[in-house]
């Protein structure tokens, strides 16, 4: 399958990180410059850089910032446990999508051999993401085509997971891309995933660049489109996956699959194994991302409630295993216990 060329959406540049920032998309593509590791915990906390792996790349990246700050000759005795504070600070940025702590942990791991060998490390993660996605899209490719009608479908994606969710080419939206390129897709319905609307500014932008097919929806459709005949399948991504298979993602994806599974239409995960938390049994465990009021009271500028409004604004949500069709990884298809 012949895939774009990768453009990665954030790469290491003389002695900081350039990264897209994604709070500016779709009306602005501004770049920022990430020199310390303050400035990479905060574009992942106000998700200037989003999607779980994309997020696990800027913290591995972090952590060679780190080590270069701390790691100079003569500082053997400080440089581990600098370091050390400084990743826990990066983990801590957001909680629930396990490939934060899976990055930079490993890169943590090429400390004792010093600022060059973490960075080389990232640079290997960073390569990984993009030949990985590639192979997990292949499999994706294969397991909707596996579960639906032989004809160009119409597949429902929420949140973002594409090309700025990762290193280059996507989970699920990689494979929607895909999928269009190899004329199986006649239209992608795309939810606008409240507060921050990563469907209606990013996955958009990201269908609009492939030239495939697409419309937006409120996130309150996509049940009535279902219950019309207007979606042949779901692909979602994930953020993290319990032993068991349940799956944490975007607010709203849960719902998503209660209405998937009551119209008996595929639900599929793409996401790769990087997202896997095998020390969790099931998704009970799971610590779930609570965001600020002000994203759900307004956007922007724009006011929608009144001032001191209360919300309840989890980022993510879980979907239990016996609500997805499949969970695909690089590794191939993986179906959950029912
Ligand atoms: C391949 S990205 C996985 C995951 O990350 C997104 O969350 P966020 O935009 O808050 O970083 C969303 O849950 C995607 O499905």
């Amino acid at each position: 399958m012949s895939m774009p060329p990768a453009q990665p959406s954030l790469r290491w540049e003389g002695d900081a990180i350039v990264a897209l920032d994604q709070r500016a998309l779709p009306l602005d593509r501004r770049m920022l410059r990430l020199a310390t590791v303050d400035d990479v915990i905060d574009a992942i906390a106000t998700l200037a850089v989003r999607g779980a792996p994309a997020i696990g790349l800027a913290g591995a990246m972090g952590v060679a910032l780190s080590a270069f700050e701390h790691c100079r000759p003569g500082t053997a005795g400080t440089c581990a446990e600098a370091v050390h504070l400084d990743a826990q600070r990066l983990i801590a940025a957001r909680p629930t999508a396990v490939n934060l702590a899976w990055a930079v942990r490993r890169a943590l791991e090429r400390v004792p051999e010093g600022a060059d060998a973490v960075l080389r490390e990232t640079t290997a993660m960073l390569q990984e993401d993009i030949t990985t996605n590639r192979t997990m899209v292949g499999h994706a490719v294969d397991t909707v085509l596996a579960h639906t009608p032989d004809r160009p479908l119409r597949v429902l994606t929420h949140c973002n997971t594409g090309r700025l969710a990762t290193a280059a080419v996507g989970t699920a939206l990689g494979t929607i891309v895909a999928l269009a390129a190899a004329g199986r897709i006649a239209e992608v319905l795309v939810g606008e995933t409240r507060p921050l609307l990563q469907g209606a500014r990013l996955t958009t932008w990201e269908l609009a660049e492939a030239g495939v097919a697409h419309r937006l929806c409120v996130d309150s459709a996509p049940a009535a489109a279902m219950s019309r005949g207007l979606v042949d399948c779901v692909l979602v991504g994930a953020d993290r996956i319990t032993a068991n298979g349940d799956v944490a993602n975007k607010i709203g994806t849960y719902s998503l699959a209660v209405a998937a599974a009551h119209h008996r239409i595929p639900f599929i995960v793409v996401a790769p194994e990087s997202s896997w938390d095998r020390s969790l049994a099931d998704g009970s465990s799971i610590l779930i991302e609570e965001r600020d009021d002000d994203e759900v009271t307004g956007f922007g500028p724009v006011k929608s409630a009144p001032p001191g409004t209360r919300t309840y604004n989890p980022a993510f949500d879980v979907t239990p295993a016996q609500l997805i069709t499949a969970i695909v990884s690089e590794h191939g298809a993986h179906r959950p216990e029912r």
